[in-house]
């Protein structure tokens, strides 16, 4: 592998809000819906959700097409407001919180990166540090890097193997290498809660492993706290402490993987067949697709 295991994990984050003994997330009751809702017929993208995020747990959300996943890391991104029940990031009421001391703790990679300014990598990558500047309203952030700044910027290029691209625009890369780039924005925000959004969804196998490798290094070695949205069920059950099933906007399963990752679950989830047997190595759940000879 060429990247991944160098990145500098020592420096610790800024300070923020206040943390306190609480959980990382505490979702209650919580509800969201796009647009006008008609009384008649409520169309919920989400409806009671409840969950916690502990601090250095890694959480996995899967669920079928249009179940709520990135709706609900938005939120928890604090980019769209709940509108029923609360969410708590370390105790605090989310939407009573300042974005800038939401983004000093909390990183997001979303899921489509294609809508992007023409910016070099090295400009998008130091565009992570905004959050921790101190600045005057009127400067937007542009040249005052300091070279701490430029350091961790050029390490998280170094880890997501991004470096040698450091001065393409990023509207010409691959899209493997653009959410290569966002990861690495998001690396250098240096943020306690990392948000991501199928990282691995346009990633080469070799990629694929050193952001599963990447991400289970900065939970053990920095307590980072980790969710992500994943459509890779094999991702969730081998790397996630636990992960939360969701199906139309509900949470279906939430608990360790060999709680969720049943096959009866997934398969009344997803209505389609699968098969779940035992990684040779971890012996948590492993899935896969039925054969040709099973469908016919
Ligand atoms: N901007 C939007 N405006 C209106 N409805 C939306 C919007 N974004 C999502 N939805 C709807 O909200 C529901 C949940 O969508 P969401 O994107 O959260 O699902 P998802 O589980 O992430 O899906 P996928 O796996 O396909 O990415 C879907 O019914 C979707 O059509």
């Amino acid at each position: 592998m060429t990247a991944y295991p160098g990145h500098d994990l020592s420096s610790e984050p800024s300070e923020s809000v206040d943390r306190g003994p609480f959980p990382v997330y505490d979702a209650r009751s919580v509800r969201f819906h796009y647009g006008r809702m008609d009384p008649d017929a409520p169309q919920w993208a989400l409806r009671d959700v409840s969950f916690s995020v502990k601090p250095g747990e890694m959480l996995g959300i899967v669920g079928p097409n249009g179940s709520g996943k990135t709706s609900l890391l938005k939120l928890l991104a604090r980019i769209i407001p709940e509108q029923q029940g609360t969410i708590r990031l370390f105790g605090n009421r989310l939407t009573e919180l300042r974005q800038e001391d939401v983004a000093r703790d909390v990183g997001f990679v979303p899921q489509d990166t294609s809508q992007t300014f023409p910016f070099t990598v090295t400009e998008t990558v130091l565009m992570g540090r905004f959050p921790h500047r101190h600045r005057a309203p009127w400067d937007l952030g542009f040249g005052w890097d300091s070279p701490g700044d430029r350091a961790i910027a050029q390490q998280a290029m170094v880890t997501m193997d991004v470096w040698k691209l450091a001065t393409r625009r990023v509207t010409e890369l691959s899209g493997g290498e653009r959410q290569r780039v966002v990861i690495a924005r998001a690396l250098t925000q240096e943020p306690r809660v990392l948000l991501l959004d199928e990282p691995t969804a346009f990633l080469d196998l070799q990629h694929q492993v050193g952001i599963c490798v990447l991400l289970h290094r900065l939970k053990q070695e920095r307590g980072l706290t980790i969710v992500l949205v994943s459509h890779d069920l094999n991702l969730a059950s081998q790397y996630c402490d636990r992960v939360l099933l969701l199906d139309r906007g509900q949470v279906v399963r939430l608990g360790v993987p060999s709680e969720v990752v049943q096959r009866d679950v997934l398969e009344a989830v997803y209505r389609c067949r699968v098969l779940v047997d035992c990684h040779p190595v971890s012996g948590l759940p492993r899935v896969t697709l039925p054969s040709r000879d099973m469908v016919t």
